[in-house]
C-alpha cells in the first residue's frame, strides 16, 4: 500500500520572527519561500521548502508501508493490529531543537535593536513564595534571557506576602522604563487572589498573555492579543514548523485552564480547527480524541491518553510535565507526558516527546514575546 500524497504549491515570501496563523499577525523569520503540500495516511502536511529542519525528512513516516485508509473520517473500530502498531513510527517533533532555532534568532534580533537604538529588552519575573518547581522554572527563565541579551529583572518575594506587596512589585516594573515584560509565576500562594495580581500586570507588558484583555482579544474574531500565551504559541508553532495543516482538522485539546488549553484551543480556532475541549467531566474522552487529526493534550495526567484513544496518523502535542518516580534517575524522578508515548509513537504520524517537546518552547516564546513588546514600545521595527 502506497501512502496517499498530493502535491500543491503556494508562495509565500516573508522574512520576520514566527510563522503567522491565518488570523493573527504574527511574523515569522525563517526564509520559507515556498511551500509544498503532501498528504499522507490520515494526515495533510506541510513542507516548507529552506527550511533545515524539514529537509531531512521526506514525509512525516518512517515507514511509508504503514498506511491506513478509511472511508471514513473513523479509526479501526478497535486498537490498531499489533502487526501494523509495531512497524510505524511518528516523526518526533523536536521542541527541544526549535526552541534553540527561536533563541538564536531572538539573539540576532536583540543585538540588532540594541545596535540600533541601544535598547535592550528586559523581562521581570515575580516568584512568591518557595516551591522548588517554581524556583527552577524561574532560573531556567532567567538563564535563557541572558544567553539571548535580554536583561532579567527578579522579585522573591516569601510565600506571606500579602496580595498588595505583589501589586506593589508588578506597579513598580509596570513603570520601569527598562522592563518589557513581565511574568507573575504561577501558581501563587492560596492565600493571593490570582485574578486581582494578573490584572495589575498592564497588558503592553503582559509577556505571558494571560490578562484578561489580551485573551479576550485572542478568543474574538478580529481582534488582535498584544501577546499570546506561550506555551500554547508553543504548540502552535511546533505544528508550523513541521508543517503540519491545521485548517479544516479536527483538533481536540484536552483541559481547559486560563494558562494552556482554553488559550491553545483559541488558537486552534483561529488557525480554521473544528476543536472540541475535552475535560475533567467529559464522559468518554477517548471518542472525541479518536476522531481528532490534531491532539493536545493538558492535563497533568502521566500517561492518560493510552494509544487506542489515537486516530491513526494523527499529530500529538504532549503538554504535560509529570513527575513519576524512578529510582535510577538522579533526581529519584523523572518527567513523562499526559501521553503514553511508547504507544502513541507507533500510531500517531507525529508526537512531542516529553522531556524536549513543549516545555523548551514555552521558554522561547517567552523571549519572543519579550522582544516583541520591547520593539513596540520602542516602535523599532
Ligand atoms: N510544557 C509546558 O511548558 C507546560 C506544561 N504544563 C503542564 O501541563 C499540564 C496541565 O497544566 P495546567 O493547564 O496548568 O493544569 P490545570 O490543573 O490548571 O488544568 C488541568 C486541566 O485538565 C483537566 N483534567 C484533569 N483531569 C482530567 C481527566 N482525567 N480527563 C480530562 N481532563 C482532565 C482539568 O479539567 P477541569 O477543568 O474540569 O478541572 C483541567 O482543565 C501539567 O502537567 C503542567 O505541568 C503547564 C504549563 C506549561
Ligand atoms: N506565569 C507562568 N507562566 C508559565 O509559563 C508557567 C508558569 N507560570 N508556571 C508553571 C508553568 C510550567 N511551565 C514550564 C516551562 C518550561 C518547562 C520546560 O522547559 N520543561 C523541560 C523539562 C525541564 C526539566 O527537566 O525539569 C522540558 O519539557 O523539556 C516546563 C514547564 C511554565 N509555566
Amino acid at each position: 500500500m502506497a501512502a496517499s500524497s498530493s502535491i500543491t504549491t503556494s508562495s509565500t515570501t516573508s522574512k520576520l520572527l514566527f510563522t503567522s496563523s491565518s488570523t493573527s499577525t504574527a511574523a515569522r523569520l525563517l526564509p520559507f519561500t515556498t511551500t509544498s503540500s503532501f498528504k499522507c495516511r490520515a494526515f495533510h502536511f506541510h513542507r516548507h521548502r529552506f527550511n533545515p529542519l524539514l529537509h531531512v525528512h521526506v514525509g512525516p513516516f518512517k515507514n511509508p508501508r504503514i498506511v491506513f485508509t478509511h472511508s471514513t473520517n473513523r479509526p479501526p473500530s478497535s486498537f490498531v493490529s499489533a502487526a501494523l502498531a509495531t512497524e510505524a513510527s511518528a516523526k518526533v517533533i523536536d521542541g527541544k531543537k526549535v526552541a534553540k532555532e527561536i533563541r538564536d534568532e531572538v539573539a540576532a534580533e536583540v543585538s540588532k535593536m540594541k545596535e540600533a537604538i541601544g535598547v535592550v529588552p528586559g523581562l521581570a519575573v515575580i516568584l512568591v513564595g518557595d516551591r522548588k518547581d517554581s524556583a527552577t522554572y524561574v532560573r531556567n527563565k532567567k538563564k535563557a534571557c541572558e544567553d539571548v541579551g535580554i536583561k532579567s529583572f527578579d522579585a522573591r518575594l516569601p510565600e506571606d506576602s500579602t496580595e498588595e506587596e505583589v501589586i506593589k512589585h508588578i506597579s513598580g516594573f509596570n513603570n520601569d522604563p527598562a522592563v518589557h515584560g513581565i511574568l507573575v509565576q504561577l501558581p501563587l500562594p492560596s492565600h493571593i487572589n490570582e485574578q486581582n495580581v494578573l490584572n495589575a500586570v498592564c497588558i503592553e507588558k503582559d509577556v505571558d498573555g494571560f490578562h484578561p484583555l489580551n485573551i479576550g482579544r485572542l478568543a474574538m474574531r478580529g481582534r488582535e492579543p498584544l501577546f499570546v500565551p506561550c506555551t500554547p504559541k508553543g504548540c502552535i508553532e511546533l505544528l508550523h514548523r513541521y508543517g503540519v495543516v491545521i485548517k479544516g482538522k479536527r483538533a481536540v485539546v484536552i483541559g481547559r485552564s486560563n494558562i494552556v488549553g482554553m488559550p491553545a484551543a483559541l488558537l486552534l480556532q483561529r488557525e480554521d480547527a473544528t476543536v472540541s475541549v475535552v475535560h475533567s467531566r467529559t464522559k468518554n474522552p477517548e471518542e472525541f480524541t479518536r476522531e481528532a487529526d490534531i491532539i493536545i493534550s493538558a492535563v497533568g495526567q502521566a500517561n492518560m491518553v493510552k494509544g487506542s484513544w489515537i486516530k491513526p496518523g494523527a499529530v500529538i502535542i504532549d503538554v504535560g510535565i509529570n513527575p513519576v518516580e524512578d529510582s535510577k534517575s538522579p533526581r529519584g524522578y523523572r518527567l513523562v507526558g499526559d501521553v503514553c508515548y511508547d504507544e502513541a509513537i507507533k500510531i500517531a504520524s507525529a508526537i512531542t516527546p516529553v522531556p524536549g517537546g513543549v516545555g523548551p518552547m514555552t521558554i522561547a516564546m517567552l523571549l519572543s514575546n519579550t522582544l516583541t513588546s520591547a520593539k513596540r514600545i520602542h516602535n523599532f521595527k
